[in-house]
């Protein structure tokens, strides 16, 4: 290890120190060694350190790495001691702190009380301590599902709604945001409506009002006269709007007839009569111009106004929902993740024990260090402000030193989805400044630049990418600390060549189906060249991705057919799995035959295999009430299915069902569903049996797939979040093609409302800035999950870019 000042004033713990520090530049180091000099310096026990991780890995992994050091010092040779203690603090060691470094790991062993965690698990610790709120569970995807489903029944008789997954997936966003919109949980429909229509600075009145007033203004006959004039020299547009007004057409079907005036791609068109034609006839020419104009503003308005209802109605029967949602959890004896973090906060700061709780808290924690600072969100910072406080009180009742340590870095941030902002960090950075020297203790601000993980060369690369303006915060060009070794980076473009599926390959020439099987095949080919060429061993290697893909699955499969070892990491729960997803909602078709989502959820699945566009085709048939008429062989399926299930084990039935599907499964399903098959057979050895409390018992064991070919030597495949804190000599970027380019979104969020219905809301001007500075944000952010990427690699980048 190198001796590097910076690090060593981080870890003084009798200051209170921000770091701002960028990728590999030691953070997880620097916390290490500031909990180990904590410790020596023998004021707070082991239990009075707090220290705060984003995930739980991360706990584990720094829980890990302490007592590993604390046991190296128990062990060691006094020479290697000093030598340990040197690097750490920068001087040679006194002799009280040798002895106590000795001492650390016997000490630990008696009081093994780590308080290394997320503050979700400190949190849930505090709740279970001091809430009189009775819960038993912390809520599971599935609960929730079947508790908004069942809410959703009970707001909505006529059920149509509910045939529309789309309202499911609204009020289960709603949930997932319940504490932003408490305020207007509570209004009534009159006062909901006030509020769109001041968003969308229109009255939200009923469509045939507004069109009446249009027809009352326009003068047909002189329009149809002007058309008639100038069709000699016209396309076929304006006797198309010529015939819309002639039979009253547009009346009927104004959008049609205001879709004449616009392009394909629904902008306005610019030139809608030739200039030849506004030369000869500038008189019929502006009347036709004057009345376009009319038409795209009424339409325009329309437009809004159908958005406007539609979410009018939305937000009115989703909030009800969500008000049945809370109560049936709380009276089920459920938490959410959320719940747990705003009812810590109620108790810190707004209960009647509130005060009591902190002098305990107060008692009980006497330094906290938070890592990955840039990921929390503003309630995250509030509960740790509230721990936090009487360190800066200057009347504390306690005498010990207390400090806080925050280590961070801007470019880093990528849980924008979770509420974290670059912005949000800074306001706390400046809190804390503030606090510490008010009450006038030691602040320490480091800023570290200096990678001791990445060759010069990626960082170059890195550099090329990432700037200031991209990211929306500081950027300073990185500089490698070890120069021991250069690096290398490869992009390859993909182009792409769409085949006809069914097109004849010639033998021995590698041809691809579409763009994802070739990336997959070039990878796959460079990881080999990797391992067999340069000697790079298979845990080296990170596959990244920025999101989930078919691509990703592609990876997979041909991983595992050629019989390279792979690691998948993140939230690999078999439940996650749309192979699993289906298999369930067969299972529990056969006991609920009546449940239109799993229905759905069972035809699009292997199993049955129908496209999206016959289940579509029918389902708007009246297919779910009328079975019988419309698919006849479909239905002697589906009766066959639930007659075969009768008296059978779970298992069994599983069985049969992995038979149909078979055919078309691939690889990689074909292992889930084992791992699957395997845990009906537990079950059934408990002596367990039936179908509902099967799929209890599976999504309460929220069951890992682990794979008996997953073993340590194996090439990391995970999503770029996934990957934060980690690192390795070569990282390939599966789908960089796609980093920059924005999704478009579905549905945004303004002043507490969830707003669809997306395209027809583009006509409003305040939702298109909404839209504009959302674009903005999700731009930085994908630059700086860029930055992560970039920066988990020592030696070698491999890239696939689109052309
Ligand atoms: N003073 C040092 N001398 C030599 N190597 C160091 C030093 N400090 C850290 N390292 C090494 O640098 C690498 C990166 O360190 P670490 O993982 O702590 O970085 P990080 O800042 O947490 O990175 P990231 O933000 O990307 O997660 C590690 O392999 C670590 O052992």
């Amino acid at each position: 290890m190198n001796i590097n000042k910076e690090q060593i004033r981080a870890s003084d713990p009798h200051a209170c120190v921000y770091v701002s520090a960028s990728a590999g530049t030691g953070k997880t180091k620097i916390l290490i060694d500031r909990l180990v000099r904590i410790l020596i310096l023998g004021k707070s026990p082991l239990k009075n350190i707090l220290c705060i991780t984003f995930t739980q890995s991360a706990a584990l992994e720094v829980k890990k790495r302490l007592i590993n050091k604390m046991h190296l010092f128990f062990q060691c040779s006094y020479e290697q001691l000093i030598s340990e203690l040197f690097s750490i603090f920068g001087r040679e060691p006194q002799d009280w702190e040798i002895d106590n470094a000795r001492r650390l790991y016997t000490n630990f062993l008696l009081a093994p009380n780590l308080k290394i965690g997320t503050l979700h698990s400190f949190c849930l610790d505090l709740l279970t301590r001091f809430s009189e709120k009775n819960f038993k569970k912390i809520i599971n995807n599935a609960e929730q599902k079947r508790i908004i489903i069942c809410s959703i029944y009970k707001i909505i008789s006529h059920q149509s709604y509910i045939k529309d997954e789309e309202f499911f997936l609204y009020v289960k966003d709603l949930v997932e945001h319940s504490d932003l919109i408490t305020p207007i949980l509570n209004s009534s429909f009159e006062e909901h409506k006030c509020e769109l229509e001041k968003m969308f600075g229109i009255k939200l009145l009923k469509k045939r009002q507004l069109l009446t007033d249009f027809y009352k203004n326009i003068r047909v006959n002189d329009i149809i006269d002007a058309y008639n004039i100038v069709a000699k020299c016209e396309g076929g547009h304006i006797s198309e709007a010529l015939r819309y007004l002639q039979n009253g057409g547009f009346k009927k079907s104004f959008a049609k007839y205001a879709k004449i005036f616009l392009t394909k791609s629904g902008e306005p068109r610019k030139n809608f009569l030739k200039s030849a034609t506004v030369n000869l006839y500038p008189d019929e020419s502006s009347i036709i111009n004057e009345h376009k104009e009319e038409v795209l503003k009424y339409f325009a308005h329309i437009n809004a106004l159908e958005a406007g209802l539609v979410n009018l109605r939305l937000s009115y029967l989703g909030l009800k929902a969500l008000k049945l949602y809370e109560n049936q959890k709380i009276a089920e004896g459920f938490i959410s993740y959320a719940d747990i973090l705003n009812d810590a906060y109620e108790l810190l700061t707004q209960s009647e024990i509130s005060a009591w709780v902190r002098m305990i808290i107060d008692q009980e924690v006497d330094h906290v260090l938070i890592d990955e600072a840039q990921d929390l969100n503003t309630i995250q910072w509030s509960i740790i402000k509230s721990i936090t406080e009487e360190f800066f009180s200057g009347d504390s009742a306690r005498q010990t030193e207390r400090t806080v340590f925050i280590i961070g870095d801007y470019k880093q941030s990528i849980f924008g989805f979770q509420g974290a902002e670059p912005e949000i960090f800074k306001n706390a950075y400046f809190y804390y400044k503030n606090a510490t020297i008010h009450s006038r203790k030691k602040w320490v601000e480091i800023n570290l630049n200096c990678s001791y993980r990445s060759a010069q060369e990626i960082l170059d690369f890195t550099n090329t990418y990432i700037s200031s303006g991209l990211i929306g915060c500081n950027y300073e060009e990185q500089k490698a600390s070890n120069k021991d070794f250069s690096g290398k980076i490869e992009e390859v473009s993909i182009g792409y060549k769409k085949l006809d599926t069914d097109s004849w390959l010639i033998p021995g020439l590698v041809e691809y189906r579409d763009k994802n099987d070739q990336i997959a095949y070039i990878i796959l080919e460079k990881v080999k060249e990797m391992i067999m060429k340069d000697h790079v061993s298979a845990e080296e290697i990170m596959i990244l991705f920025r999101k989930r893909s078919i691509l990703q699955q592609k990876i997979i499969n041909l991983f595992i057919s050629d019989n390279i070892p792979i690691f998948l990491y993140g939230s690999n729960k078999l439940e996650d799995y749309l192979i699993i997803k289906g298999f369930v909602a067969t299972l529990k078709f056969i006991i609920k035959p009546h449940d239109e989502l799993s229905l759905m959820s069972m035809l699009k699945s292997k199993i049955f295999d129908l496209s999206e566009e016959s289940i579509f085709e029918i389902y708007t048939k009246g297919f779910f009430n009328n079975l019988e008429k419309y698919n006849k062989a479909l239905i002697s399926e589906l009766n066959a299915l639930i007659k075969y299930a009768e008296n059978k084990s779970v298992y069994d039935i599983l069985i049969f069902l992995l038979l149909k599907a078979q055919s078309r499964l691939d690889l990689f399903e074909k292992k889930l569903l084992l791992a699957f098959l395997n845990i009906a057979r537990d079950f059934e050895k408990l002596g367990r049996a039936g179908i509902a409390s099967f799929i209890r018992w599976f999504y309460d064991l929220e069951s890992i797939y682990k794979d008996e070919i997953l073993r340590e030597s194996a090439v990391k495949i995970m999503t770029i979040h996934a990957s934060k804190g980690m690192e390795s000599d070569a990282v390939i970027l599966a789908d960089f093609c796609d980093i920059t380019k924005i999704v478009q979104p579905k549905s945004i969020w303004v002043n507490y409302y969830k707003l669809i219905h997306l395209k027809n809301l583009r006509s409003i001007d305040k939702i298109n800035l909404e839209l504009e500075s959302l674009k903005y944000t999700d731009s930085l952010e994908s630059t700086r999950l860029l930055y992560v990427a970039l920066t988990r690699a020592r030696k070698y980048l491999f890239i696939c870019k689109n052309e």
